[in-house]
């Protein structure tokens, strides 16, 4: 199990949590394998070494799972708890030898090392997924039970805690039986969780652009079919913007410039909208949006805030250039009129390109806006003035 949580930490490797929960198994395990293979006599020799080795193994087991609920473990206290723990092992090992009191003494050690993240997660707990609730409860059974097997076992178990050092004892078993189904239960919870992120990331990459994060083509068909489906959400627009003479940008001043252009006006465009409109890159540097509940009018005035944004802003290109997009917008009142507005407002956004750049174009009425005098240079040696 210790190897499965490895591997699944191997393929998302920013869930520090399973490395934790990795090397919990292995110490646990290695712990009571250790317990189960030396003789008695032995085992009492070291026993304060392998109590040792297993209090850390629960150490990793807090750490995992407050590291996923970004909680503490209280490192300090956990230490504390731990020396007191092994003190009190070797007390009724060494110099008082008394069975159920090392024991008691060594399952009260353990649940509080594993209970000290709790408070912290239950304080800020918001998860309601039912795999992060099962997570957490499993956990907190598990570290109650721990506290608890040492008095279960003295009360239920044929010869109580008398004969805990034998292999065969209601005790040993008990032992061998919880922290192997509950380590079984945590590993297949874990790897559920860990296919569903894995999934959900996939599913992030394949739906986003990776510069801009915003919706790509693909994605924004998908989307749009569910908002056209909604009656609601009528009229609609749909808005096409290129920015200009985009490639001179690249020349001019490169790649890296030419990127921070796109998450510039990606982010601008993100701020205008509303949470039921979509924003996507189409490729390059062309963008489409899908604007809800608005006319061609309301339309225009959004790409008309937008694109005087974008001329005003000084953070991105040097002084005296001036970012500028053309747009066309096309008007959807039904929900197959997508394909059909799409090629509208791409041919008005062609014609704007045409007449001049730095403009609106809506159907029918042609808005020869303000046209500014374009200030990107026109070739490469004009970015040695910058
Ligand atoms: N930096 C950067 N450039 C890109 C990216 N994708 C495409 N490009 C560049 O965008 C430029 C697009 O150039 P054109 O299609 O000629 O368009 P333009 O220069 O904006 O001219 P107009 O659209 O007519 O105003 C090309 O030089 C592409 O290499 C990208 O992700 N990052």
């Amino acid at each position: 199990m210790a190897a499965i949580l490895g591997v699944c930490w191997f393929v998302q490797r920013q869930q520090r949590f399973l490395l934790w929960l990795c090397s919990a198994f292995t110490l646990t395990a290695v712990s009571l394998g250790i317990r189960s293979l030396l003789p008695f006599e032995l085992l009492n020799h070291h026993v304060v070494a392998v109590s040792a080795l297993y209090l850390l193994g629960a150490w990793c087991l807090a750490m995992g799972f407050a590291e996923r609920r970004n909680a503490s473990t209280h490192p300090k206290l956990a230490l504390l708890t731990s020396l007191i723990t092994l003190v009190a092992v070797f007390y009724f090992t060494g110099i008082n030898l008394y069975l159920p009191g090392r024991l008691h003494a060594f399952g009260l050690g353990i649940a509080v090392i594993l209970l000290l993240p709790v408070s912290d997660v239950l304080r800020h707990e918001r998860s309601k997924d039912w795999l992060d609730q099962t997570l957490l409860w499993s956990y907190v059974a598990y570290a109650v039970f721990t506290m608890l097997r040492p008095l279960l076992v003295s009360i239920f178990g044929p010869a109580g805690l008398g004969d805990a050092m034998h292999p065969n004892s209601a005790y040993w078993e008990t032992t061998l039986i919880s922290v192997t189904l509950y380590a079984l239960l945590i590993t297949v919870l874990l790897c559920a969780i860990t296919i569903r992120a894995t999934i959900d990331q996939l599913r992030d990459e394949r739906d986003h652009d990776a510069l801009t994060q915003i919706l790509n083509r693909r994605a924004f068909h998908e989307a749009a079919k569910r908002r056209l489906a909604d009656q609601r959400l009528y009229p609609m627009a749909v808005l096409a913007g290129d920015i200009d003479h985009f490639k001179r940008i690249n020349d001019n001043w490169g790649h890296d410039r030419g990127d921070q252009v796109l998450q510039l006006v990606s982010s601008i465009f993100q701020r205008h909208v509303r949470s039921q409109d979509l924003v996507a890159r189409f490729g390059g540097e062309e963008f489409v949006l899908l604007l809800t509940r608005i006319d061609l009018l309301g339309a225009e005035r959004l790409a008309q805030r937008i694109r005087l944004e974008l001329s005003s802003d000084n953070t991105t290109l040097p002084p005296g250039a001036r970012l500028t997009i053309s747009f066309g917008i096309a008007a959807i009142t039904a929900p197959h009129q997508l394909a059909e507005a799409l090629k509208e407002a791409d041919g008005l956004l062609y014609s704007a390109k045409k007449s001049g750049r730095d403009r609106v174009y809506l159907p029918d009425r042609m808005y020869p806006d303000i046209c500014f005098q374009n200030t990107v240079p026109q070739d490469s040696s004009a970015a040695s003035h910058f």
